[in-house]
Formats: structure tokens, sequence, C-alpha cells
């Protein structure tokens, strides 16, 4: 196509919201109008289920659960009286109680005001909380936030080195919408001690956000914790940054809560209408289904050019792929669906797999995000005429250009800035995107029970290890691994049997190993007296 047919395309498709100032380019996806009518039906069908399911309808089936993640910036669209009220209640909750922890009303126990917020949670009740904290926290934020979201030791140490001597000026937000998860359990146990031994009470500063009922829930309340906001059941924990999740540690950063809930409004707005070329959403949906033949052929890959927006793609990570990864679709067919999401940001990658992208593997699509305003001020030129930004602007039109050149489609986000508003409008976009598509290959985009078999697994594999540490206590004489399968009941365990040894041994949890490390079959294993 020459270059006039494409400026002609470009105008053609190019979506345009005046509230909020954001772009969408599509012109470079592949998409024709042809597509566009054939998937007419699949679309009308996608925007009645979406309507039903901002109505209040159990569109998460197999959970009985409805998913009401756009009432939350939108209070009165909620089905009943009741949840509008909790959800005004919920934003008036975390407007006080953040305005008494900035004023000093409530305040740690030690003196002064809490200086450091420590987060604890996983998944959705994290990656939210990262991605706007990373965006929008201001240079000198009223509370700095630190995160603690794995059950891995060094990392926990590594957050609390970070707080160093401001334990005793540490807010503490336990976030978990089931209240059960056990990467959270431990991050918290471990920040308790951390409290013990500097002689604080861990509950004079300790927060949660959890549903009601759960056993988070019921812990914070019995041992008096601060406060206790609540997680709604219809509201998903990969679309909860807009519920206490992640309104309540940004709101403590300085964030201005109220204008991320309004640009997601807008955005919901423009999201609802029923008509494909003029939905953001829809385009975005049409993208994914045209470029990756509605079976996710394609990978996407998400450019922010903007270093506070790194973090988005680590957020649609979890909110694709865990929307749209799944086994089955509603029908009950197998269909092994899902995009696979990865980025970082532009122009950075460009010095590191742009290479691939170009001339490699031809299994992705690119996303631009390009924003308008380079910086608060003036620049300066780094050449005659030429700054830092208009390098950036460059950049990416380039790579954007040298990939159409070998066929490789890509759409661009162009917004005005980086702002409350902006991310606000931009998390919408992809959880409005995520789910029509859902809707378009009729799969249940909000459950998630392949993450069910790695956690069983897991609990299966903790028990097993507190039977062979028990087994080997009882044991005056090395064992070998056969023998200790055997005693523990565990037979054809040996591998997991094996590793779950190695690990304590090099721990220095009691198990001795003796034997090359070489044949891990003929290693003998003791306990250490
Ligand atoms: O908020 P929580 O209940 O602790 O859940 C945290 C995360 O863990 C789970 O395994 C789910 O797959 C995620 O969707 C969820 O966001």
């Amino acid at each position: 196509m020459d270059t006039l047919a494409l400026w002609q395309q470009y105008q053609d498709w190019l979506y345009y919201n005046p509230d909020l100032e954001i772009y969408l380019d599509i012109s470079r996806t592949g998409v024709t109008t042809q597509d566009l009518a054939q998937l007419q039906p699949k679309f009308s069908q996608a925007f009645a289920d979406m309507n039903a399911l901002e109505a209040g309808a159990i569109a998460n089936p197999d959970e009985g659960r409805m998913v009401g993640h756009y009432w939350l910036r939108d209070a009165n669209l909620a089905p009943s009286p009741e949840l509008t009220k909790e959800i005004t209640d919920s934003i008036q909750q975390i407007q006080t109680f953040v305005a008494q922890i900035h004023s000093g009303q409530i305040a740690p126990p030690q003196g002064g005001k809490f200086t450091d917020v420590i987060s604890i949670g996983i998944g959705g009740s994290a990656l939210g909380p990262q991605f706007v904290s990373q965006a929008l926290a201001p240079d000198h934020p009223p509370l700095t936030i630190h995160f603690i979201d794995n059950t891995d030791p060094a990392g926990i140490d590594r957050t609390l080195s970070h707080v160093e001597n401001r334990l005793v000026s540490s807010l503490v937000l336990v976030i978990s919408k089931s209240g059960g998860t056990p990467e959270t359990r431990n991050g918290m146990v471990e920040v308790q001690e951390a409290f013990r031994k500097r002689g604080l009470v861990f509950a004079d500063h300790a927060v949660a956000i959890t549903m009601a009922g759960s056993l988070l829930s019921q812990q914070a309340e019995s041992n008096g914790w601060l406060a206790i906001f609540p997680m709604f059941d219809w509201v998903g924990g990969r679309t909860s940054e807009l519920s206490p999740v992640g309104l309540l540690p940004a709101a403590l950063q300085g964030i201005p809560i109220l204008e991320l809930l309004a640009g997601a409004k807008i955005m919901d707005v423009a999201t609802r209408v029923a008509e494909i070329k003029t939905n953001p959403a829809a385009l975005l949906a049409l993208s994914w289904y045209v470029i990756g033949q509605g079976r996710g052929e394609k990978d996407m890959v998400v450019l922010p050019y903007k270093d506070s927006l790194q973090l988005f793609s680590r957020y649609l990570q979890q909110l694709v792929m865990e929307s749209l990864g799944k086994e089955k679709d509603l029908a009950g067919n197998t269909v092994n669906q899902g995009i696979a999401v990865y980025g970082n940001k532009g122009t950075t990658d460009q010095h590191a797999y742009v290479q691939q992208l170009r001339d490699g593997l031809n299994n992705f699509f690119v996303t631009f995000i390009e924003v308008l305003a380079d910086r608060p001020g003036d620049s300066v030129d780094v050449e005659p005429g030429i700054t830092s930004g208009d390098y950036l602007c460059g950049l990416l039109l380039g790579t954007r250009q040298a990939l159409f050149e070998k066929g490789r489609p890509s759409l661009t986000i162009t917004v005005p800035d980086a702002s409350a508003k902006t991310v606000g409008a931009l998390i919408a976009l992809y959880e409005r995107a995520v789910g029509l598509y859902g809707f378009l290959i009729n799969v249940n985009a909000y459950h998630q029970p392949g993450v069910e078999a790695g956690k069983k697994a897991a609990a299966v594999n903790l028990a097993l290890q507190k039977q062979l540490v028990k087994t080997l206590q009882q044991e005056a004489r090395p064992l070998k691994l056969t023998e200790l399968a055997l005693i523990a009941g565990a037979e054809a365990q040996a591998e997991t049997i094996y590793l779950l040894l190695r690990h304590l041994a090099a721990n220095q949890r009691g198990v001795k190993i003796q034997g090359p490390p070489t044949k891990p079959g003929e290693l003998l294993y003791s306990w250490q007296r």
C-alpha cells in the first residue's frame, strides 16, 4: 500500500475521544471493512452480553458471581441501592482514613506521622497498586510505598531493609480478596515478626483490605487492627485496581483517586457504545481477533513510550492472560484460548528484543502507547532543534514504520499525558476490551480454574515435606530415597522427595544428604541431631 493510501486508511479508522483526548489508530493491524462486517453479529451479541453483565447478570457462571467492576466508578449503575451505598461508602471511608493518616490524626504509637506503607498482596492485589504507584506517585509522596508480592524470603528481607528504621512509622496494608492466599499470609507473618522483634505492636500499624467474613477480616477484627476496608465479591482480583485494593494505597501516596475514577468513568461511557468503529474497546477487541484469527495466534507486545507506564504490560499480563487463557469455552468445548502478553517500554526495548520483532518470528503484534506531553516545562535541545522527547516520538514512529514494512501488525494508543485521569481511562479501556473479546471467543473471562492446580499441588508437597521430616527424625540410620519413600508412604513421589529434601539441606533445616550430587538416586538421607 502506498503512503497516501495508508494515510487515508489511518484517517478512515482513527478513533478519538474528545473528553479524554485519547486516540486509537488500528490502521496498521490489517483489519478491513470486510472483517468489520463479518464480525458484526458476534459483536452485536457481545454488546448485549456486556449490557447484561453491567446490569448485574451472573456473568461468571462457574463461581455464580456478578461482575461489577464498572460500578466502582459509577456507583449509580450498581443493580441495587445497597451495592451503590457500599461503593460510595468505601470511597468515603478511604478518603476519611487517608486524611487522618496524612494529618497525623491517626499516627504511630511511638509518635510522629506514618511515613511508609508496606503493601502485602499478590496477583490482582499487587499488580494494579504497583502499576499505579510507578505511574502516578509524586516524587515526594506523603507516604513511600514498598511491596511484598511473593513468598521469597530474600525478597521480603530486601523490602524490609528498604524500610530500615522506619518500621516504627510504617503502615502495613494486607491486601487479599479471599483473605486466604498463602503467599500473602506468609508475607504478613514475616512482617509481624519484624514488628515483634522491634518491640512494636503490629495491630497498631495494620490495615486489611479483604472480603467481609474472610479469614483475614476475622483476624484483623479480633486483633484490633487499625482499619478494615472492603473488597467486593463481585469484583475480580485482576479488575480490582479501582476498588479499595487500588484506591487505598494510591490515596495514601497522594495520588488523586477521584481523577483515576473519573478517567475510567469517561472511558466506560465511550466503551459502552454499541458500534464497533466508535467504541475504542471494540476496536481493540476487533484488532486482537483479526490479528490472532480469534485464537490468540499472535502475542501482544505492549510498548508504552514513557518510563512511568512501564508496569502497564505486567499489569495487562494478568488482566489479559488470566481472563482469556482458558481450556474450555462456555459451551464446554476444549478451546485452549488466550493471548500472550509481554513488553516493557520504548525506546528501551528497541535496544533489546525489537530486533526479533522486525526480522525474526512473525508471531506478535505491537501495541504502542504514545504520550504526547514530553514533560512539564521546557526541554533542552540535545542537538539543534531536537529534544529527547522528539527522539522518543521519532523512534516510536520509526519502529512502527519498520515493523509495517515487514508485515508485522501494530496499533497505537495516543494519550495526552500520563496523568491519573489517563491511567484510569487506560485501565477501563483494557478491562472492557478483554471483556468484549471474552464474549467474542465465548469464554468465561472472570474465573481462573487453572490457577488452582498449582496451588493444590503445592499444598500436597508441603504436607509430604512434613511427613518426610517426621520419618527422618524417627530413623537412627541414613536412608536411601527408596526406603524413605516407602516408609513415608510416597513411593511414587521419588523425584519430589529428592527435590524437597535438597531444598531443606541447602537451608540447614536438619536434613543431611551424603553421596554424589550427580547421582540423586544413590544419595543417603538422615536427620542431623
Ligand atoms: O486477592 P487474593 O484473594 O489474595 O488473590 C490474589 C490472586 O491470587 C489468585 O491465585 C488468583 O489467580 C488471582 O486472580 C488473584 O488476584
